[in-house]
């Protein structure tokens, strides 16, 4: 898909929490070599011991990138055989969760991939729209080796806010828990840890292909919840479905650089907000998926404000109660999760026992920009 002409629009910096103006200093004081040494001596709360140190988050205040440029995305499941000879060979183990979303595979290793196997992956996982891979080598690669994996499903996505790796921002790190308190603050003021959402949605390209894979787990819980954003769409009556058709809805990246300013953190780039379709179609299966999610998207262009919070929150709620077309994936050692960011929304679950660590990174591939197609 050749991207549209740039329609991002770029939010003024006088539009940000006053906070934001004083942050930068005050996280000068944290400078990155004072950090480090913090946590190479394991000084640091909640970052000792950790079986992937290189992978601990460092948020590093220089990192500043200009607005990201349009660009053309190939869609590499496009051409690839739907028989997957690659990807799955005689002995892969193949085991669907559910008949619309998700399936687990054992015994082939990702790393192994030729092209025509990660052309393969791509297709594979936009059909099952989430894929557990177990027993994989990928988080003992070297990070510069996951990330020319990655590389191939499309440009890497910078996270305006989120941890990384020491030398690498386009790693994104989930990192919770060692050691401390956290688990139990996160309840101290809401019910529950699910936030359903398409991952940076408010990006005029958002991710398709996208990997996440465990580094440390806590003995049992946090698990990942997936909802299938097209089954979800086919459940809809054809009426409603053409009350949606030619829709789109704003997507904002602000809020979430305001809560990283209010929390001292970092901005890497200003916060844009985006225009997308309600419903978006794949480029290579051709199905059509529901995209709004409560955490990024704000309204829906052309309606009254309730008309737009009553409309988007059946879309919401359509979603997150469709435990029929939802799937749960356990993490174990080795597992490397890869998604569809297209037609699929996620979330996060923080139930595990207090003061355990649960750590993650993920590599998040830009796709083409979100286009509709007529019925
Ligand atoms: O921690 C998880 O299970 C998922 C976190 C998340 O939303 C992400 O990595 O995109
Ligand atoms: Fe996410």
């Amino acid at each position: 898909m050749a991207p549209g002409p740039a329609e991002t629009i770029v939010v003024p910096e006088t539009l940000f929490t006053p906070k934001y103006a004083t942050h930068k200093g005050v996280y000068k004081e944290l400078a990155p070599t004072k950090f480090d040494a913090e946590i190479e001596t394991g000084k640091k709360d909640g970052f000792q011991a950790a079986k992937y140190p290189h992978y601990l988050p460092t948020w590093n205040p220089e990192q500043q990138y200009p607005a990201l440029e349009p660009f053309e995305h190939v869609e590499h499941g496009k051409n690839a055989d739907t028989t997957f000879p690659n990807l799955l060979p005689e002995g892969a183990a193949v085991t669907h969760l559910t008949p619309t979303i998700g399936t687990e595979v054992r015994g082939i290793q990702l790393t192994s991939l030729t092209s025509a196997g990660k052309d393969e992956l791509a297709r594979f996982v936009a059909e099952r729209k989430v894929v557990a891979f177990r027993g994989q080598d990928f988080a003992d690669l070297p990070i510069e080796k996951a990330l020319e994996f990655g590389g191939y499903f499309g440009r890497h996505h910078i996270h305006p806010t989120s941890g990384s790796p020491e030398g690498f921002p386009e790693v994104h790190l989930v990192h919770r828990g060692a050691g401390d308190n956290s688990v139990d603050q996160f309840f101290a003021n809401r019910t529950s840890s699910v936030a359903w959402h398409s991952d940076v949605s408010y990006e005029q390209q958002p991710p398709g292909t996208t990997f996440l894979y465990i580094l440390d787990k806590p003995e049992t819980g946090g698990d990942t919840l997936f909802v299938d954003a097209a089954e979800a769409y086919n459940r809809l009556s054809p009426l409603f479905r053409e009350r949606l058709h030619g829709l789109k809805a704003t997507h904002s990246g602000i809020e979430q650089v305001n809560a990283a300013a209010a929390r001292g953190s970092i901005k890497r780039r200003e916060p844009v907000v985006n225009e997308h379709p309600i419903i978006r179609t794949h480029p290579s299966t051709g199905q059509k998926a529901i995209y709004v999610n409560p955490q990024f998207t704000r309204d829906i262009v052309g309606l009254k404000k309730e008309e737009s919070d009553a409309l988007l929150k059946f879309l919401y709620d359509h979603l997150a109660y469709g435990a029929d077309f939802q799937a749960r994936v356990k993490w174990e050692e080795g597992t490397v999760v890869v998604w569809d960011n297209r037609v699929t929304q996620h979330s996060a679950l923080v139930d595990w026992k207090n003061g355990q660590r649960r750590h993650l990174a993920r590599i998040t591939p830009q796709a083409e920009r979100p286009f509709e197609t007529p019925v």
